[in-house]
């Protein structure tokens, strides 16, 4: 039965990772696979790499428990409408959209994730950091091949899993149109999303990304932590073992976001969130979406 009350969204994007914001403070809205799916459609629906879904902590049986910690849950869900832990760009966006509905002044807010409740500091000049939380670096050795070429990756777990390959030129991943191939497959077996980067100078490198559930993406924001982890310990930097920082700029197709992993073993995202537009669904359209 199509519903008549009015389903509000809107749009939004970090370094180009795009979102449809769907606010549903009560968490009523039964939003299946299909119908996120249908909205980030880029030619029948809204368009977007993922779904921010904004519930209220509190109304979440999954993450009830974190209410006294952040009161707003980022119920993230990728394009083909699988879930996932976390969502580095996403924590960005809806850090932007607390604040541009006025549920957050500028300055600290938490955010509950499926991976834990994670900080954002949100400054008057749009842009976001976000304390993304304990890297964790499992031992297995992994390959990753496209086409002709193999290459060992790096595992790397920012809440979601990531396996990140050093490459000589970023066109030698392709068109990144199917899921490139990776070994062993039991490493992974909820999938993964796989970096390929390339040197850009010290301190810098840049990165595509082939993301589980949501395909080539122009930027992901838990991949590029992995991939400035990488990066450091491939460069021979441990920051638990010199104190020290160690901090990357990692270009995406989208922009540029700056990584920090620090002495504690956690790891600080900084970027800009942007909110696009806003808008009510029709409710033709929109069908049983309720
Ligand atoms: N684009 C995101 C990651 C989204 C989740 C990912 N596709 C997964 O399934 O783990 C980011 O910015 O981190």
């Amino acid at each position: 039965m199509t519903s008549t009350r009015p389903l509000r969204f809107l749009k939004g994007h970090g370094t180009e990772n795009d979102f449809v914001i769907v606010p549903d403070p009560d968490g009523t809205l039964d939003l299946t696979a299909a119908d996120v799916a249908r909205l980030c459609d880029r030619r029948a629906g809204i368009g977007g790499d993922g779904v921010l879904r904004v519930v209220r902590t509190a109304a979440h049986p999954e993450v009830r428990e974190l209410a006294g910690e952040a009161e707003w849950f980022m119920d993230y869900r990728n394009s083909d409408g699988s879930i996932a832990e976390m969502c580095g760009n996403g924590t960005r966006v809806f850090a932007a959209y607390l604040h541009h509905a006025g549920l957050a002044p500028y300055g600290d807010v938490a955010i509950a994730t499926r991976a834990g409740v994670k900080r954002a500091h949100l400054a008057k000049d749009g842009s976001v950091t976000v304390a993304m939380g304990r890297v964790r670096l499992p031992s297995e050795q992994v390959t990753v091949t496209v086409g002709e070429h193999s290459w060992p990756a790096r595992n790397v777990n920012m809440g979601n899993p990531h396996a990140v390959a050093f490459v000589e030129d970023l066109a030698q991943a392709g068109e990144l149109r199917s899921e490139p191939l990776f070994q062993p497959a039991e490493v992974y077996p909820s999938g993964v999303n796989i970096e390929f980067v390339v040197d850009r100078g010290p301190g810098h490198v840049a990165m595509r990304v082939h993301e589980r559930g949501s395909g080539e993406t122009r930027s992901c924001g838990t991949g590029a932590c992995a991939v400035a982890v990488a990066a450091a310990r491939r460069d021979g930097a441990d920051p638990a073992v010199t104190g020290v920082p160690a901090t990357y700029t990692v270009d995406v197709l989208g922009g540029s976001l700056v990584i920090s992993e620090l002495p504690d073993g956690t790891v600080e995202m900084t970027g800009p969130a942007v909110i696009v537009a806003e808008g009510v669904l029709d409710p033709a359209w929109r069908g049983d979406l309720d």
